[in-house]
């Protein structure tokens, strides 16, 4: 059985974070182990607040998780502070991971603003460096890459695929989820190529809660099965629809998945 490890942040509704992470990992048939960065107050219908863990309790949990479980893969969702994201990096580095997926989640579809913006330039100029993939959203692309996002076209593209080579990250994931458009499209750029896919969006876009958080666990579940980037995101795709496609009401906010 190959194991995930997820980096991530805690819904107490089960929409997002770990709670969402674990059973993607599951579903795929694999075993995940998780470390929590920060505690979040939250519904289906928002994230009224959010409190980092303190960050040498969340370096004994990771060391001590990762010494006993060598992961196949990690995904990072959300990491909500800068002294977190360093201990997470540090860490990355001193145990030699591999196949890092990182979603990097800056702020909640109901405008809740996760980080500050050292935080980002952290992210951006540090961090992502270490990672196999980032999976943005085109909020959180036009932020890390510096670009109007309307749609997916060849500018944009070769504009974020030069970005990518200058800023030293390795590949990148636009999910177009936000994108006003009759199709839910996902390109992968790296540094070379450029590949994409692309499904019927259900209803409106903002509709499904959590789509960021399962993608990543998923795409990592993937890659630990041993999959290549492009066979990874063509199995997501085809995960994800599955899973949107059954999305579920159980509260009084936004759709959730329930894989
Ligand atoms: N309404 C939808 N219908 C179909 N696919 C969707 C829909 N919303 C999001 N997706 C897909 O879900 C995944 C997550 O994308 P997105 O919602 O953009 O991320 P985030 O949750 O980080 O904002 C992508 O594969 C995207 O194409
Ligand atoms: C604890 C926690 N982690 C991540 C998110 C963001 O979820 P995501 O799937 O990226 O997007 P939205 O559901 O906000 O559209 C979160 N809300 N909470």
């Amino acid at each position: 059985m190959k194991k995930v490890l997820i980096i991530a942040g805690f819904d107490p509704s089960g929409g997002a974070g770990v709670l969402l992470d674990t059973k993607v990992v599951r579903a795929l048939g694999e075993f995940a182990v998780s470390t929590i960065t920060c505690l979040t107050v939250q519904t289906t219908e928002r994230v009224y607040d959010a409190k980092s863990i303190d960050p040498d309790f969340f370096e004994y949990q990771l060391q001590k998780v990762v010494e006993d479980i060598k992961p196949d893969s990690v995904k990072i969702g959300l990491l909500g502070s800068s002294e977190i994201a360093v201990v997470v990096l540090k860490n990355l580095k001193r145990y030699n991971l591999k196949n890092i997926v990182c979603d990097p989640v800056l702020k909640s579809t109901s405008g809740f603003e996760f980080c500050k913006s050292e935080f980002i330039e952290f992210l951006k100029y540090d961090f992502f460096k270490v990672c196999d993939v980032i999976t943005p959203n085109k909020n959180e692309a036009e932020v890390i890459f510096d670009v109007e996002i309307k749609n997916f076209d060849e500018d944009v593209l070769s504009c974020i695929q030069e970005r990518i080579k200058r800023m030293g990250i390795k590949s990148c994931i636009l999910k177009g989820g936000h994108l006003d458009s009759e199709l839910a499209e996902d390109i992968l750029v790296t540094q070379t190529e450029i590949y994409r896919v692309s499904a019927k969006k259900k209803g409106l876009p903002d509709d499904i809660h959590g789509t960021g958080c399962a993608f990543s666990s998923a795409f990592a579940t993937f890659i630990a099965k041993g999959y290549n980037m492009y066979d990874a995101l063509k199995q997501t795709k085809d995960f994800m629809t599955g899973l949107i496609n059954a999305s579920v009401k159980i509260g009084k906010g936004r759709l959730i998945l329930n894989p």
